[in-house]
């Protein structure tokens, strides 16, 4: 079986989602990529995350052809493979439907950064891309949900390391990292600070963000490297 260890994390991102109650039935998807061999792991489409196991998975190369498996990808695959192809530097890609985090992706509205919890892993508000046009929904919907991802980060000036997630406009969140763990890991941590947000602005009713001082303190802390946002 090919790339075994990276099926593995792949089926074990995919499972966290579940245990962590991001994710109902066959909802969502993770992957993972070997940049070396410019392959590609991603779940099958619909299969119950109870049955799945490594040699379920299905490998592609970049462009999103099959290299090997039986059953069909990931329904989101070209968005996946989009996001490979345009941010070389993450490492695995996971796409949930978590409550909090498609609330604000169908309210059109960015997470904003209003505390430190959210500063730990998102150096500024988590974006929201336009509304997918309705030839793009009628069209090649998911490849075009990665183009408005990267749209936004690009037109943006966001380092997509620096916010490793983003929210798909009336859709939902995609989330990626440096491995399929990681990936999962911010999925987690995007949905928590989601909650966190909606609560914070019922009951304060503004979107005003931490200081830029605090933002820096606790995501360089943590992060280390400079982060970019907004910044051409
Ligand atoms: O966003 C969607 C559907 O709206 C998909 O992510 C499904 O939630 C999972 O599809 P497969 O990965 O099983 O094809």
């Amino acid at each position: 079986m090919m790339l075994k260890d990276l099926r593995i994390a792949v089926l074990e991102a995919n499972l966290e989602l579940v245990k962590r109650g991001l994710v109902l039935y066959t909802f969502g998807n993770a992957s993972g990529i070997d940049r070396e061999r410019g392959l590609v792991v991603i779940k099958p489409s619909g299969v119950d995350y109870d049955e799945l196991r490594p040699e379920h998975m299905v490998v592609t190369d970049l462009d999103g052809k099959i290299v090997d498996g039986d059953l069909r990808p990931s329904s989101d695959l070209d968005t996946h493979t989009l996001l490979y192809r345009e941010f070389r530097s993450i490492g695995a890609v996971v796409h949930t439907h978590s409550e909090y985090a498609t609330s604000f992706a169908q309210a059109g509205m960015a997470i904003p950064a209003l505390g430190t919890t959210h500063a730990d892993y998102f150096y500024g508000a988590v974006p929201v891309t336009e509304p997918l046009s309705d030839e793009a929904c009628a069209g090649q919907y998911v490849h075009e949900t990665g183009v408005a991802i990267v749209k936004r980060f690009r037109e943006q000036g966001i380092d997509p390391m620096a916010v490793p997630g983003v929210l798909v406009a009336g859709h939902a969140p995609f989330c990626w990292g440096k491995n399929p763990d990681d990936a999962a890991h911010n999925a987690v941590v995007l949905e928590a600070v989601a909650r966190m947000a909606y609560r914070t602005l019922t009951l304060k009713a503004t979107s005003e963000g931490v200081s830029q001082a605090l933002l820096d303190r606790h995501y360089f802390r943590k992060h280390g490297a400079k982060a970019t946002y907004g910044q051409r």
